[in-house]
């Protein structure tokens, strides 16, 4: 397993046609944290997360394990242990369970390395099957499974990559509460030997997995700590409810009265 890594984002900036959707974002994220990164729709979550992998042009500094990746290649970034998942999975359908983990597996591989790999199973990917629970399914075609096994099957195909840092947009949106909380357990396993980034809107998920939090507002960091921190900001009552905790507590005086 390669070391721990860290994030470091310091001053991110980006911008869309004069438009600033991350504007001077400072936030880090220690080895082997499982940050939760929440805010409202339009908050800037995901454009961090494509400036971070590459794929917006941003202003300012990322450091990932000491290094820094803004102006690196999409796939240079990708090489230095950096992945992540989109809303919807990306996986190929018609090929089975373990041949999406073995493609992954080779990303970046030369195709001697390829055919050299052909007998058995890879301990990567045996360890990346047994992780994800789909062990037993490691024959199906990945069309075939459940919406929450696709995402685990995503999830798993970064492992075999041995990515370092992973950044999860919304892996929970749609799932069943079964699937949830399985998912929650899985993070929470993964992030004992990674780094592990999710941008969520499912507060109750949110409470009852991330170890650390930080929520975005109109591209600044509104407020950060833990779950128990956020919760109690008015900053982020007033975002997410509309109004500050102050009222709350005149209403709450009001009602009782
Ligand atoms: N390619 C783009 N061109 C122009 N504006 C963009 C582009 N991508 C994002 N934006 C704008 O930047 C802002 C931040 O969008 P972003 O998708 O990062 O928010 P978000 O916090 O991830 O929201 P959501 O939770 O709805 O996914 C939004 O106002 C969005 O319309």
């Amino acid at each position: 397993m390669s070391e721990f890594a860290g994030l470091e984002i310091r001053r991110l900036r980006v911008s869309f046609d004069g438009f600033t959707a991350v504007d001077g974002v400072d936030l880090d994220v220690e080895p082997g944290d499982l940050r939760f990164l929440i805010g409202p729709n339009g908050a800037g979550k995901t454009t961090l997360v494509d400036a971070v992998t590459g794929l917006v042009k941003a202003q300012g500094s990322v450091r990932f394990g000491g290094e820094e990746l803004l102006g690196r290649s999409v796939h240079r970034i990708a090489r230095s242990g950096i992945g992540r998942t989109f809303q919807t999975a990306t996986v190929f359908e018609e090929l089975t369970v373990l041949q999406n983990l073995d493609i992954a597996a080779g990303a970046g591989r030369g195709m001697w390395t390829m055919l050299r790999r052909r007998k058995g199973v890879p301990e990567p990917v045996a360890q990346a099957l047994e992780t994800i629970g789909l062990t037993a399914l490691a024959d199906s075609p990945a069309g075939t499974l459940a919406h929450g096994q696709k995402q685990w099957l995503e999830i798993g195909m970064l492992l075999v990559q041995d990515v370092r840092l992973l950044l999860l947009d919304e892996p929970v949106a749609g799932m069943s509460h079964d699937e949830r909380q399985a998912t929650g357990v899985l993070l929470q396993r993964i992030s004992e030997e990674r780094t592990v980034v999710v941008i969520e809107h499912d507060m109750d998920f949110m409470r009852s997995f991330a170890r650390s939090v930080s929520v975005l507002h109109a591209g600044k960091v509104l407020s950060e700590g833990t779950v128990a921190d956020v919760q109690a900001d008015p900053k982020v009552q007033e975002v997410y409810l509309g109004h500050t905790a102050a009222e709350d507590a005149t209403d709450v005086a009001v009602r009782e009265a």
